[in-house]
């Protein structure tokens, strides 16, 4: 996942969130930050400076995969959304075209993953991005590292591929439409 040669860096929108400012749920039902989903990660990002984020997930017995151990595709999701929310500083819509996450310590059930990421390049549609995840404090230990590439789509992406009931409903919602179509970009 190396950037080619010329790839250029990232540029923040000049409407995007000042830093520290939280950023809030994209979808209320997303899996990783949706406050609608018992089982969900209800992972808090926030603003940071340049094109960079902060985030926090309390890891729960319902995340495990061994006794008392947070499950790895739950700490890979968190990684993902943590990444994902990139957007909001770009003012971009994109979905994770490749990941590759390392898993460095084992992340015990009650630990507080100290989640930061930012983009390392942009080349066209493609969106170079890398994350580490701490344990035992903000500056603890790396325990998951991750890199990932993003592909920009546009609101087409979902609304042709998602399922028809949940489209529905979120199109009702005027506040995702309005969210969707301020970051819709030209791919
Ligand atoms: C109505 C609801 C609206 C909701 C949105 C609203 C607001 C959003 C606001 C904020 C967002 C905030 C937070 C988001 C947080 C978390 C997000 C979690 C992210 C996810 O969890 S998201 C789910 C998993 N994700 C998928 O479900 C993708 C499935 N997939 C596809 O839908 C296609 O696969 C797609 C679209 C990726 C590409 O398809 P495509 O046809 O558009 O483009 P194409 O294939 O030409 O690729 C273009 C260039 O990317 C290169 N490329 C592509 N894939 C690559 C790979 N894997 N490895 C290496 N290179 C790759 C090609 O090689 C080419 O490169 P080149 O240009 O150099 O040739």
């Amino acid at each position: 996942m190396t950037p080619p040669p010329g790839a250029a860096g990232a540029v923040r929108h000049p409407d995007a969130p000042a830093p520290g400012e939280l950023l809030g749920s994209h979808y209320e039902k997303c899996f990783g930050c949706g406050g609608g989903q018992a089982h969900g990660l209800h992972l808090e990002a926030r603003a940071g400076e340049g094109v960079a984020v902060t985030a926090e997930f309390t890891v729960r017995p319902v995340h495990q995969g061994a006794p008392g151990l947070a499950h790895g595709g739950v700490l890979s999701t968190a990684l993902d959304e943590t990444m994902g929310s990139l957007g909001w500083l770009m003012h971009t819509i994109m979905v994770t075209g490749r990941l590759e996450t390392d898993f460095v310590r084992p992340v015990p059930v009650g630990t507080v993953l100290r989640l930061g990421a930012e983009v390392t390049a942009v080349d066209g549609r493609k969106v170079f991005t890398r994350a580490t995840g701490r344990i035992g404090g903000p500056d603890g230990p790396v325990a998951v590292r991750a890199e990932a590439l993003f592909i920009k789509v546009n609101v087409s992406h979902f609304t042709e591929h998602g399922r028809d009931e949940e489209i529905e409903a979120a199109m009702a919602d005027p506040d995702q439409v309005r969210r969707a179509r301020a970051f819709e970009v030209n791919p």
